[in-house]
């Protein structure tokens, strides 16, 4: 132990220990049919400390074998022996670390990362194998004093001579404190004296380090070096000076290297500094498939929020409406499923059954449980609701001074023929628009959604209003039922029409009994019109939609109170018609047999059954509607398909109508937008596979400093990480000031305001998409270049 520390300190002091040890190394190039043996079984030993000069003519191996030794390439046979250590079993990270610990490299050509500030190049390697940022400066600040440069430190590398530029590669070889130092022909590029000058500097160098230098020149050789080694195909020639045996300093640990996400920023920033102008093109061409997107998405946010106003606004008007006859949506769904085979059916016979429209149609039993589960809606969802019953009006009025019976009817009563269908209903005596009474008991339906043309809103509920659309027409028919003479396009005078009385008549007092059991309506009208049991009804105002939206909502014609309907049903419940017809088979006015179907019709006319022929439910607002709904909804569970109530929503069917539209305008918008965002991302790969050609050299530079494959991906994808966030950043706010003229335009075309709004969140998605796309886009280029071989990648100009 201790002799051998003494021989140690002795070997050590004689700068006898061994560095590197070459055995039998060989390196084959096989090219098409040719096979170059650029080293052919060369074993050579390095001495810890010389200066090794190698000579030979052009092609003999020189730059191989300082690639080989220097880890930039990989030997094919035989084994490197790096301070006793066989680097057989080496893998790529151990050759990355050993480049960045152990060597340092100086070429011909500099190779200086252009783009990058003296310090920056000098502190890479450092920066590879994670040296704290105040350390690297001082290492660099200390190499780039010894190798003379102090004064220039702060100028670009392209402001530097050429003996300047390799004094800066020096410094940077130094820097991370090398126990090699490489030099492929260091002063091939420099002019007599600043050669010596590097010389010299190299030659100081070589006292505490191994300096292998390749040189075409026999004298710098010869006056500078310890040591000649000739070189010829391959093979050592000769060797002034070989080492024989001896001691290994066996203290050889290599430290990982590692690219920080941050270092491979800052490297591609500066990079890209360098080429604003085509890196400015380059995110504005592929930021227009943003644009295109952003724009898409802020004009349909903007008109969905427009139709989604709109028709909270005026949709929530439209009441849902439960009819003694429904449409069953799904049983018509699943018919026309069925029929809805394209095949024609083969065999001879023919199938008896029931039409599409009639298997959809639905009889909604719309009994007292069911009014009663309706009534209890909760206030807060449902603001009004009207129950009417198609209960007969026994109507008379004075024309002329004599009282006829007249209907509030607008259909053209000369065109029905009265009792054809067994129900009264549809032909006589009922129709009108019924309108409903708020659930607190105030008649604010009207005042919300009509305004007066001429007259009064109702207040009580014998007044009744003629409704009339937004060009003042009231419908014929109904003026005419109301035996006024008119002929279309006849103006009246609203004052002729307002005061206008009807006699209301109990059914006791309308109907008289045959004989035979039947009823008939009596004929003596101006009794009826005096009887105590007679009401008086009077148009007290003509009414007029507030907004298009709301038109429609009541029939035009006339309108009256639902609780006028329901006083009606009451009293003609316990009338001697109704008593008749409820136990009657027959239709006691026309004494004919009633098909089961027409029944309730009839029943209701006549006012013995008490249930609403229609009920409209007003939703207190558009989004309460899906209360509403549920709430009817929850009335069918579990119930057998002959006891559901199905209901028909207009607005909501409306709604999901244009809500969809919408989305299909948007995304087939987005799908055609979305191909500029496709062809940005190949113009991206492009873009980032010519930066690549581009900065082969760097990439070689990376290597030799012990960057790993990675780090170069890295580097590459900093590189499109910025493109891609600056193109997504440029087209974001080039869209969101597109908005501006395009709100301007649109207000002038369509009357919204602000239509085009940037969801701030779509904005940012849109970000994240375009740096994601771009990254995917330049991965890989990015790939290819971190894959290119380093000892091909120096050697490329
Ligand atoms: N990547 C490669 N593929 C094929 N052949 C190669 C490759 N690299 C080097 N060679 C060949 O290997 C031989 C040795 O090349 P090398 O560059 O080591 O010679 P050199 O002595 O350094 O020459 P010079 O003094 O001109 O630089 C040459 O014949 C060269 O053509």
């Amino acid at each position: 132990m201790i002799l051998k520390s003494f021989l140690h300190k002795v070997f050590k002091d004689r700068e006898e220990f061994m560095m590197l040890d070459l055995k039998h190394i060989k390196k084959y190039y096989t090219v098409g049919d040719t096979t170059t043996k650029a080293l052919d079984d060369v074993s050579v030993s390095f001495r810890e400390k010389e200066f090794v000069s190698i000579l030979g003519a052009s092609g003999s191996g020189k730059t191989t074998m300082l690639n080989v030794i220097g880890g930039l390439d990989r030997y094919d046979s035989g084994d490197l022996v790096i301070n006793g250590q066989s680097t057989k079993t080496f893998k790529d990270a151990d050759w990355d670390a050993y480049r960045n610990n152990s060597i340092g490299f100086i070429f011909q050509d500099y190779n200086i990362i252009t783009h990058l500030s003296i310090i920056d190049n000098v502190t890479m390697g450092m920066t590879l194998s994670g040296v704290s940022n105040d350390e690297k400066l001082k290492k660099a600040k200390e190499s780039l004093e010894r190798v003379g440069l102090k004064k220039h430190m702060n100028k670009k590398p392209a402001q530097l001579s050429g003996g300047q530029m390799q004094r800066v590669a020096i410094a940077r070889a130094l820097a991370n404190d090398p126990e090699i130092l490489l030099a492929d022909e260091p002063t091939g590029a420099l002019d007599t004296q600043t050669s010596r000058e590097i010389m010299d500097l190299i030659k100081e160098l070589a006292k505490d380090r191994l300096v292998i230098m390749v040189t075409h020149n026999p004298e710098l050789a010869e006056e500078y070096s310890d040591r000649i080694i000739k070189f010829n195909d391959g093979q050592v020639l000769s060797d002034s000076n070989p080492y024989q045996s001896g001691e290994v300093n066996n203290d050889f640990e290599l430290k990982r290297t590692k690219m920080s996400f941050w270092t491979a920023l800052k490297l591609s920033f500066t990079n890209i500094k360098t080429k604003k102008g085509r890196t400015f093109l380059t995110m504005f061409a592929s930021s227009i498939g943003i644009i295109g997107i952003g724009i898409v998405l802020a004009l349909s946010n903007g008109f969905q929020k427009q139709i989604d106003n709109t028709q909270a606004e005026t949709l929530s008007q439209f009441p849902i409406t439960i009819s003694r006859v429904g449409l069953d949506s799904q049983a018509a769904m699943q018919n026309s499923q069925s029929t809805g085979k394209k095949n024609f059916a083969k065999g001879q016979t023919v199938t008896a059954k029931r039409s599409t429209a009639e298997l959809a149609q639905h009889i909604n039993k719309l009994d007292t449980k069911y009014v009663d589960y309706v009534k209890n809606i909760k206030k807060s969802a449902a603001k009004d609701i009207a129950y009417s019953y198609t209960t007969g009006f026994n109507l008379v009025r004075q024309v002329n001074g004599k009282y006829q019976p007249v209907t509030f009817s607008n259909m053209d009563e000369s065109q029905t023929q009265q009792g054809s269908t067994g129900d009264p209903s549809s032909s006589v005596g009922v129709g009108g628009a019924v309108y409903p009474t708020d659930r607190n008991g105030k008649m604010s339906f009207l005042k919300q959604n009509y305004k007066t043309l001429a007259g009064k809103y109702p207040t009580k509920k014998t007044d009744i209003v003629l409704i009339a659309d937004q060009h003042n027409n009231v419908n014929i028919n109904a003026l005419k039922n109301l035996g006024f003479n008119v002929k279309n396009n006849q103006n009246l005078k609203t004052a002729d029409l307002i005061g206008t009385q009807v006699k209301l008549v109990a059914n006791d007092d309308f109907y008289q009994k045959l004989p035979t059991g039947n009823f008939v309506p009596s004929k003596d009208y101006s009794q009826m019109a005096s009887s105590a049991k007679t009401k008086t009804l009077t148009v007290t105002g003509i009414l007029r939609t507030k907004s298009k939206n709301s038109d429609g909502l009541l029939a035009n014609g006339v309108a009256y109170n639902d609780r006028l309907t329901k006083e009606v049903v009451d009293q003609n419940k316990k009338s001697a018609v109704a008593n008749a017809q409820r136990s009657s088979e027959q239709n006691v006015l026309t004494g004919q047999s009633i098909k089961d179907a027409n029944r309730p019709g009839l029943m209701t006319y006549l006012g013995a059954a008490s249930v609403p022929s229609t009920i409209q439910i007003y939703p207190k607002s558009f989004d309460q509607k899906d209360r509403v709904t549920d709430y009817l909804d929850k009335y069918n569970h579990g119930k057998s398909s002959a006891d559901k109530v199905v209901y028909n929503d207009l607005a909501g069917s409306i709604s999901s109508l244009t809500g969809g539209l919408m989305d299909a305008i948007t995304y087939v918008l987005i799908g055609f937008a979305g191909i500029s965002l496709v062809t940005s991302m190949i113009m991206i790969a492009i873009i980032t596979y010519t930066s690549v050609l581009e900065r082969t050299k760097e990439i070689g530079v990376l290597k030799a400093l012990g960057a790993r494959k990675k780090d170069i991906t890295r580097a590459f994808d900093a590189e499109t990480t910025i493109l891609g966030l600056g193109s997504g950043v440029l087209g974001v706010v080039i869209a969101w000031l597109l908005t501006f003229p395009a709100n301007v335009l649109l207000e002038k075309v369509t009357d919204l305001s602000n239509v085009a709004q940037l969801n701030p969140w779509h904005a940012l998605l849109l970000i994240i998409i375009s740096t994601v796309l771009t990254v995917l886009g330049g991965h890989v280029p990015a790939r290819m270049g971190s894959k290119k071989d380093a000892a091909i990648a120096l050697r490329s100009e």
